[in-house]
């Protein structure tokens, strides 16, 4: 998107300021809205007017001090602040429920509540981003037609990449509109202003239903999460053969049809979206009585999680069977790298698996390690690589930020007590470490 011909009067709320709503927030005031971005989190508020993004997001920041500096882009705890916006972006978590893999859409309804009691304006538009089971827009335009009838409603998902949210934002791969049939236009027209730069500079637009916008968000992680899981189960099978599963992407990779990304084989998927999102799809299939035509994602799940456990073996067995009271030096927390986003992170849960078998796990990140601490107060932290593997017995590489693949494998070797490394994101370059004497390990690769 451009940000050249700044939009003019067109007033923007943001409802939910954490990684989508503060990224949505600070990319729509870039493009020349005044927006307000409103939270019910005061800690999470102030951080971001005076100019703190509270996660790591590369570029985000930079952009928020930019924006506040023009006075377009201020930061609320009040929902009447928020009112007398023209657009209102949902933007609040969708997170599991604890008792059931169901989406648990409390925050959803608890931020329309506090909307329609602030008062919006007449002719003001709902435009939903939060990722939903279909049927939630529905319901939620049914309650708007009795309680704010004069509001309107759009169903627009988020595509954005954790790591890339900026850019993500200014230049998404396409645009998803779910829209009303029967509000005369006014939605698209809407929306259409709002996203004018991007739709002017190509961004392929999709108009469609309420349930299909819906959908097309699910469907989108749930292939995602397939392909992962996919390779990691060719990655199963090249541990029961001797195959290499790295060789084996990479030969698939050049079949366009299928394409190298997301075929990176390891530890698996983990973050606040995509193992969620493939939970409440199945819940939601289910209770429209169509489980059975999303019950290969159980699988998907399934596959998932057995490389955590599979990680978690593979270093006992190179332990010598037991891994009580030995050194684990675990290179990675974020579920991710460019992130400090530790949910379902497996790179921590790996870490736990171990620490709960008696091993003495010590943890590094280049950015979540304040976020593990709070989360996992009972594992150990160290600044960097070097202070994590002081004395290690085994080194898990889990998370692949480039930090860890520019780690120098003889300058790491001094300082462990053996130098065995199992690389669970097949990211290190095995010559280098083999040739400073490592022994090299990794998920679906032969033992050399
Ligand atoms: N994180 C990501 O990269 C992406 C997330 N999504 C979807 O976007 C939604 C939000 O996800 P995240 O930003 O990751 O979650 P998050 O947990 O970082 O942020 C949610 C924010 O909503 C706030 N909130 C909760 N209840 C509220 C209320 N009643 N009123 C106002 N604010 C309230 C929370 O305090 C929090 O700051 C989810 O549905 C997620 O699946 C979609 C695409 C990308
Ligand atoms: O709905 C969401 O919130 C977002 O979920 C994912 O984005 P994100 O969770 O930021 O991260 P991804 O880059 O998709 O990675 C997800 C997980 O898959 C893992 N992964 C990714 C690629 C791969 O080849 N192998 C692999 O194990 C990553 O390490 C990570 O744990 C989608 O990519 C976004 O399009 C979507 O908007």
């Amino acid at each position: 998107m451009s940000t050249d011909n700044p939009p003019a009067a067109t007033r923007v709320s943001i409802i939910g300021t954490g990684y989508l709503g503060a990224t949505h927030a600070v990319c729509m005031s870039e493009l020349g809205f005044s927006v307000v971005g409103v939270d019910i989190d005061p800690g999470k508020v102030a951080n971001l007017a005076a100019g703190r993004v509270p996660f790591f997001e590369p570029g985000l920041e930079e952009l928020l001090r930019k924006n506040l500096d023009t006075g377009r882009l201020t930061f609320t705890t009040s929902f009447t602040d928020a009112a007398a916006a023209d657009v209102h972006f949902l933007c609040v978590g969708t997170p599991q429920r604890p008792d059931s893999p169901a989406a648990d859409l409390s925050h959803l309804v608890s931020a329309v509540d506090r909307l329609l009691a602030a008062g919006p304006k007449p002719g003001s538009l709902l435009v939903g981003k939060s990722t939903v089971p279909a049927g939630t827009a529905a319901a939620l335009a049914r309650r708007l037609a009795t309680e704010a009838p004069l509001v309107g409603l759009a169903w627009n998902p988020e595509f954005l990449r954790e790591g890339f949210a900026v850019e993500d934002t200014m230049r998404p791969d396409r645009l998803v509109l779910g829209l009303q049939a029967d509000d005369g236009g006014r939605a698209e027209g809407m929306l259409r202003a709002i996203y004018a730069s991007a739709i002017e500079a190509g961004t392929p637009l999709v108009l469609t239903d309420f349930a299909t916008a819906e959908l097309v968000k699910v469907a989108a992680n749930a292939f995602l999460a397939t392909k992962i899981s996919f390779i990691n189960a060719m990655a199963e099978i090249c541990e029961a053969t001797g195959g290499d599963v790295k060789t084996l992407a990479a030969a698939l990779a050049h079949d366009a049809r299928i394409g190298g990304r997301f075929l990176g084989a390891g530890v698996g998927f983990g973050g606040g979206c995509l193992p969620k999102d493939i939970r409440a799809f199945q819940a939601r299939a289910a209770e429209l009585g169509a489980g059975y035509a999303v019950g290969f994602l159980a699988e998907v799940d399934a596959i998932n999680l057995r490389r955590r456990t599979r990680m978690a073996e593979l270093t006992t067995e190179l332990l010598g069977g037991s891994v009580a009271g030995r050194r684990v030096a675990v290179l990675g927390a974020a579920f991710k790298p460019n992130s400090d986003d530790i949910r379902d992170s497996p790179a921590l849960d790996v870490a736990n698996l171990l620490h709960r078998a008696g091993a003495v796990v010590t943890v590094t990140d280049p950015a979540a390690v304040p976020n593990a601490r709070q989360r996992h107060p009972e594992l150990s932290y160290a600044d960097n690589a070097v202070q994590a593997a002081t004395d290690a017995d085994i080194v898990l590489h889990l998370t692949e930020w480039s930090d860890f693949r520019e780690i120098d494998p003889v300058a790491l070797a001094s300082y462990v007590r053996t130098p065995t490394v199992i690389d669970g994101r097949n990211a290190l370059d095995v010559a280098r470490w083999r040739a400073a004497g490592w022994s090299y390990y990794a998920l679906g690769r032969p033992r050399v």
